[in-house]
């Protein structure tokens, strides 16, 4: 039986095989069509019209992105495979393949017997035949999605599906899904093979890495609805911890830019909320065949060229974060004017003009300050205003108004005494020292001086909060405000920007012929395929795009309100994408930061979806983690774990030296598992923590508990629940984030603080 067994999946591999050399061999055509045509077009160059020569970019193109992925990134070219049932009408989509998603009438025989119709193969590009028969359908077209979809209540024409294993050019296994068991189908004659079972199981028992892998062989129905839901307006994803939700909100991104890659040149921003998790997750991407268009920015890393990664304690973190933030930082914006941040602040202005003195005194200046102020324009934008009040000021002083009666006249001599003021020295200097171009940071610095703060604050923060943001503050900037920010910091730098005024935009990149074309299945140029080229667009990025097409925020259940108005301003005229996990908050404010984001996404309609499988936990540790669910969001249900290993969580009390203990138990770890393993300390323990593990290697990561967020390892240790918990009104949240983090093991060690019992069970996770 099991020779009989390995036979029909050996054949099965061999005809995959065969399949998998005939798309190789299609592509390497199209190589050699490329070089000739790349050969071509130098010669041609000179002579073509601008049309001929974006048609034949565009095939040359078209080419060499097939040849540039298929020599790199691509592990799994080909990874599925669906066999149809006859649909019910007979049109094909623009990739060869039937559009028709039910079967047709009479599709299946009386006797419960059918023929395959159409079989199509799912990859990460389409490729067409010579004769346009679809070798491989690209996994984001619309004939991919019952590969996703099907499912055995609701199977639609699809009879079989098929997840196929490959590494380069070799097919190395397949794992077939039966949905219509109910049939015998037969497929050139012979019946239909089923091989295997559980392709989405094998790929969550693989050993994790510290980089994320791309799901795109095994996405989930439920997550395929919102991976393929409607671009426009808000898409709002809630799910509970390993769901998927950033693996999702990845490959939405990468759909997107097929479905409309005219639409996303503007760009796509996925936010992200810490480092970690951005490089984490910036291999995604680029595995399925998408970079140029998207940026994935922390949210210290969203300002001008900020990386932002230390954390306030969470005290100062909420004053920071809140949007009460705003009122103060309008107040700074403009106090800071009359501080004399780089030089003093003169206080009498004296010019030379029609043939004497003029002068200004403090009182008068100061009238003509308030008046600039009386207007809403930005603070430096008021620039040219505060220019042409004071020449207003000044030519009433010289009262040589009173000498040119006819209005004409008196026009054309003030005319003359602006010129002449305006380019005199006194004049200029005054007027930089008066009205300087203030910078955030500088105004940022401002705020490090108690007293100053505490009379910006008046009416805004209490007493308190003002002392504790100016202290908070001075710990890591000077008074004029150079030094480390921390990830809080830079939306309130942001927030200044808007205050002072944005500098002007810079120049846009010229259009490429290639954006003009339409129809074409992948749209970057030559320049995007070459890496030098790619490295040098990534790190101008920052500085080019102010505003995107789409943005995607993940984690957004801990954007403080300052933070929302910062990714906002990103997106003014973009469709978004929202994941998070109210339960994993480390806001403790939800309802302020609730009204925050719906000022960011103003009134546009929003379709919510849920996801609800833990496709990261095995049962065993997702049952412990569930109980502190309870404890932190009462009533609030978790997502189903889809798998056991029948492996328990381990517990111990510690006794002595704490670091001799966790660094044991880390050994432990790495012996058990093959990947990776996560310590998680309160964030008050981080560096402590890392010198208990120093040596370890790098399958070992030390992270503080707000750090985990996103991350995932093999094993997780979790160090003393009760730090953790007590860290911050939100700690129970944070605990369950550190809970949530392991795909195969996780140890739980236990100190004084955490009471536990004689099993080393601490208080907080017992029944
Ligand atoms: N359909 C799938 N096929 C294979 N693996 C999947 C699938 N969906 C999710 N996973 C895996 O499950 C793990 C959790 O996914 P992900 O990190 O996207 O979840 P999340 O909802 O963002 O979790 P958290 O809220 O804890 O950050 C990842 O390893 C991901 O690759």
């Amino acid at each position: 039986m099991g020779a009989q067994h390995d036979s029909v999946r050996d054949r099965e591999i061999r005809s995959e095989q065969h399949h998998l050399d005939q798309v190789y061999r299609r592509l390497e055509e199209k190589i050699h069509e490329a070089e000739f045509l790349m050969d071509d077009a130098s010669k041609r160059a000179q002579v073509g019209t601008p049309g001929a020569l974006a048609e034949r970019d565009a095939q040359v193109f078209r080419a060499g992105v097939h040849l540039n992925r298929l020599n790199s990134e691509f592990e799994d070219f080909l990874f599925g495979r669906i066999d149809l049932l006859e649909g019910k009408d007979g049109k094909r989509g623009p990739d060869g393949a039937y559009t028709s998603v039910e079967p047709a009438e009479g599709a299946v025989r009386a006797d419960n017997t059918a023929g395959i119709h159409e079989t199509l193969h799912i990859g990460r590009l389409g490729v067409l035949d010579a004769d346009y028969s679809p070798l491989v359908i690209d996994w984001r077209a619309p004939a991919a999605a019952p590969f996703y979809r099907a499912t055995p209540v609701a199977p639609g024409r699809v009879v079989r599906r098929r997840v196929i294993r490959s590494k380069g050019r070799r097919v190395l296994g397949v794992e077939d899904d039966l949905l219509r068991p109910e049939l015998t189908a037969y497929l050139d004659g012979a019946e239909l093979p089923v091989v295997g079972d559980g392709a989405l199981m094998a790929a969550l028992g693989r050993a994790r890495s510290h980089s994320m892998r791309d799901i795109v062989s095994s996405i989930q129905a439920e997550q395929d609805m919102v991976i393929r839901a409607p671009a426009a307006s808000v898409t709002e994803v809630e799910g509970g911890p390993g769901t998927g939700k950033t693996a999702v909100a990845l490959h939405r991104a990468a759909y997107l830019l097929y479905q409309d890659r005219r639409r996303y040149a503007g760009g796509i921003l996925i936010v992200s909320p810490t480092p970690l998790l951005v490089s984490y997750t910036e291999g995604v991407l680029p595995s399925l065949g998408e970079e140029g268009q998207v940026a994935i920015r922390a949210l210290g890393s969203l300002f001008e060229s900020e990386q932002a990664e230390a954390y306030d304690e969470q005290a100062v973190a909420r004053i920071k974060g809140s949007a009460r933030m705003v009122k103060l930082l309008r107040k700074a914006a403009r106090g800071a004017l009359v501080l004399g941040l780089r030089t003093p602040v003169p206080e009498r202005l004296r010019v030379v003009a029609l043939g004497g003195r003029i002068e200004l005194d403090a009182d008068e200046l100061h009238e003509v300050r308030q008046q600039v102020l009386g207007g809403t324009a930005p603070v430096n934008l008021m620039r040219p205003r505060a220019r042409k009040l004071l020449l207003d000021a000044l030519w009433a002083k010289s009262g040589a108004r009173r000498h040119h009666p006819d209005p004409e006249l008196a026009a054309e001599a003030r005319a003359g005494f602006d010129e002449d003021v305006a380019q005199e020295d006194a004049f200029l200097e005054f007027l930089d020292a008066w009205w300087p171009r203030l910078t955030p940071r500088e105004v940022l610095g401002a705020l490090t001086d108690e007293q100053r703060t505490a009379r910006w604050a008046r009416r805004v923060l209490r007493p308190g909060e003002a002392r504790e943001l100016a202290r908070s503050l001075r710990e890591r900037l000077t008074p004029d405000g150079q030094g480390p920010l921390s990830v809080h910091d830079v939306a309130l730098l942001d927030e200044l920007r808007q205050l002072l005024g944005a500098p002007p935009r810079p120049r846009v990149r010229e259009a490429d012929p290639l954006d003009q074309l339409t129809g074409l299945e992948e749209l970057t140029t030559a320049a995007d395929r070459d890496p030098g080229a790619r490295a040098s667009r990534a790190e101008r990025t920052p500085e080019e795009r102010t505003e995107y097409a789409h943005v995607i925020v993940d984690e957004a259940q801990d954007l403080t309100p300052m933070q929302w108005r910062m990714v906002g301003r990103r997106g003014r005229h973009a469709t978004w994408t929202i994941v998070g996990d109210p339960a994993q908050s480390s806001w403790t404010d939800p309802d302020e930061a609730a009204e925050a984001r719906d000022e960011a996404l103003g009134k546009r309609p929003r379709r919510r979806f849920e996801l609800t499988v833990n496709y990261r936990n095995p049962a065993e540790l997702a049952t412990l983690a569930d109980q502190v669910l309870a404890l932190a969001m009462p009533g609030v249900a978790p997502p189903r774990a889809v798998r056991s290993t029948g492996i328990e969580p381990r517990f111990t009390a510690m006794a002595g030296d704490t670091g001799a203990a966790v660094r044991a138990e880390a050994e432990r770890l790495l012996g058990e598992v093959e990947g990776t393993v996560g310590v998680v300390v309160a964030m008050a323990r981080r560096q402590e923590a890392a010198g208990w593990l120093a040596g370890l290697g790098d399958r070992v990561a030390v992270l503080g508990s707000l750090e985990a967020k996103g991350l995932e390892y093999d094993a997780t240790l979790v160090v003393s629940p009760a730090e953790i918990a007590d860290e911050s009104p939100a700690g129970l949240r944070v605990l369950y984030v550190a809970l949530t983090r392991s795909t195969q093991r996780l140890s739980v060690l236990s100190g004084e603080r955490d009471l536990p019992d004689e099993a080393g069970v601490p208080d907080l996770l017992r029944d």
